[in-house]
C-alpha cells in the first residue's frame, strides 16, 4: 500500500471527482467521495483525511470553500484543485480562491489533457501535478501515479491551472470549426493561433510561459480541442450545427466551463487591454450575436499582421 495508506476525500461527485477517486483507489488508498447531494456529514469524512481533492465545477468552489471554512480544516492537510473554470464575480482562479481562504495549508493544481470517459477506459493519459509547495506534489505524483496514469510534476500551479481553463474557449471555437467542416487547414491555424492567445492571457495572468507549452497548455489543447468527448467541443459544434445554446445545454452531461470562462475573460482582457481575437467571437456566438459562420468571418477579414508581435 502507497504512502503508509493516505486517506483522501475526493469533493465533486461528477465523473471527473469519480475518476480520479478511482485513480487512487487503483493505488490501494482509502478514497471518500463526497457530494453536495449525498447528505453525508463532510465534518465526519475529513476528520481523518489527508488530502483533500476538489474537483466540483466553478460554480461549487466558493460554497465549498465556505463549508470547508465552517470546518476549521486541519492546516496539514493537502488542498488538490482540479476545477478549470474563473469564478465570476472576482475572476480570480480556483488556485487563488483556495490560496486566499486556506493559506496554510499545503495547495496542489492538477490539470493536463484528461478527458474523463478515456481515463475510465484505462486509457494511457498524462497529467500534471503543480505546486509552490515541491513535497506536496511528489506526494501527489505518487498517489495517482499508475500504470496508464503518468503524473509530471511542476512549480507553476497558476500556469498549470490557466492552461486548463483557457484552452475551454478554444475548444469551443474547435467544435464550430469541425461543425462547419471548415478542413484541416482552417483546423491548424485555429489551434496555432489559439495558443498565443492563451498564453497573452495566462502570462500576465502570472503563468509561466513555458507551462502553457507543457501537457496542462498545449497537451491540453489539443485533448480537448480534437474530441468530441468534450463538452465544451460539443458546445462548439452544436451551435455550428444551427442548434441554439439552451438546446445544447439541456442534453450535455455534465459542466461546460468554457461558456462562463468566456464571458469571464472578455472583462479580465477589456480591463487589461490584451488582444483575444477568438474569445472575442465565441463570445459573441455564445451571446447569440452572431452565427458561427460570420465568427468565422470577423476572424479571417481582420487586419493584416506579423505572425509574431
Ligand atoms: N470531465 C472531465 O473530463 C474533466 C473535468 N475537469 C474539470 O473538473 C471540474 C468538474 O468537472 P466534471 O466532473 O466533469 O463536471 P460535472 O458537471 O460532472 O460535476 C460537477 C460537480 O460539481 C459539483 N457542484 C456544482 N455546483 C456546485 C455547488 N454550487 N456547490 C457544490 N458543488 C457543486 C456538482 O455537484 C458535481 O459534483 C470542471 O471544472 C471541469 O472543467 C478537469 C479535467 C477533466
Ligand atoms: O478538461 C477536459 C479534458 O482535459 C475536459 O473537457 P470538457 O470539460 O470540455 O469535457
Amino acid at each position: 500500500m502507497l504512502e503508509n495508506a493516505k486517506k483522501i476525500t475526493v469533493i465533486g461527485g461528477g465523473i471527473w471527482g469519480q475518476t480520479l477517486a478511482n485513480l487512487a483507489r487503483l493505488n490501494h488508498l482509502a478514497v471518500r467521495v463526497w457530494s453536495r447531494h449525498t447528505g453525508e456529514d463532510l465534518g465526519a469524512i475529513i476528520a481523518d483525511t489527508e488530502v483533500i481533492i476538489s474537483a466540483v465545477s466553478i460554480k461549487g468552489v466558493v460554497p465549498t470553500i465556505e463549508k470547508l471554512q465552517q470546518l476549521q480544516l486541519n492546516s496539514r492537510i493537502i488542498i488538490v484543485t482540479a476545477t478549470k473554470g474563473l469564478e465570476p464575480i472576482t475572476t480570480r482562479t480556483p488556485f487563488h480562491l483556495w490560496n486566499q481562504a486556506f493559506p496554510a495549508n499545503p495547495l496542489v493544481v492538477l490539470s493536463g489533457p484528461n478527458l474523463a470517459k478515456e481515463i475510465n477506459q484505462g486509457l494511457p493519459a498524462a497529467t500534471v501535478v503543480a505546486s509552490y509547495l515541491q513535497k506536496a506534489a511528489i506526494l501527489l505524483q505518487k498517489l495517482l501515479s499508475g500504470e496508464s496514469f503518468r503524473v509530471y510534476l511542476n512549480s507553476d500551479p497558476l500556469g498549470t491551472e490557466l492552461g486548463g481553463t483557457l484552452k475551454n474557449v478554444m475548444a469551443i471555437a474547435s467544435g464550430v470549426c469541425d461543425g462547419l467542416q471548415l478542413g484541416t487547414n482552417a483546423k491548424s491555424a485555429l489551434l496555432t493561433r489559439a495558443l498565443p492567445e492563451i498564453v497573452r492571457v495566462g502570462t500576465c495572468l502570472g503563468g509561466c510561459q513555458e507551462t502553457f507549452f507543457g501537457l496542462s497548455g498545449l497537451g491540453d489543447l489539443l485533448a480537448t480541442c480534437n474530441s468530441p468527448l468534450s463538452r465544451n467541443y460539443q458546445v462548439g459544434y452544436q451551435l455550428a450545427l444551427g442548434l441554439s445554446l439552451p438546446e445544447i445545454l439541456a442534453k450535455l452531461e455534465g459542466t461546460a466551463e468554457g461558456i462562463n470562462t468566456t464571458e469571464v475573460l472578455m472583462r479580465i482582457a477589456q480591463e487589461k487591454n490584451l488582444y483575444v481575437p477568438i474569445t472575442c467571437q465565441v463570445d459573441r456566438l455564445l451571446r447569440g450575436e452572431i452565427s458561427p459562420q460570420v465568427a468565422v468571418y470577423e476572424l479571417m477579414r481582420r487586419d493584416l499582421k506579423a505572425e509574431f508581435d
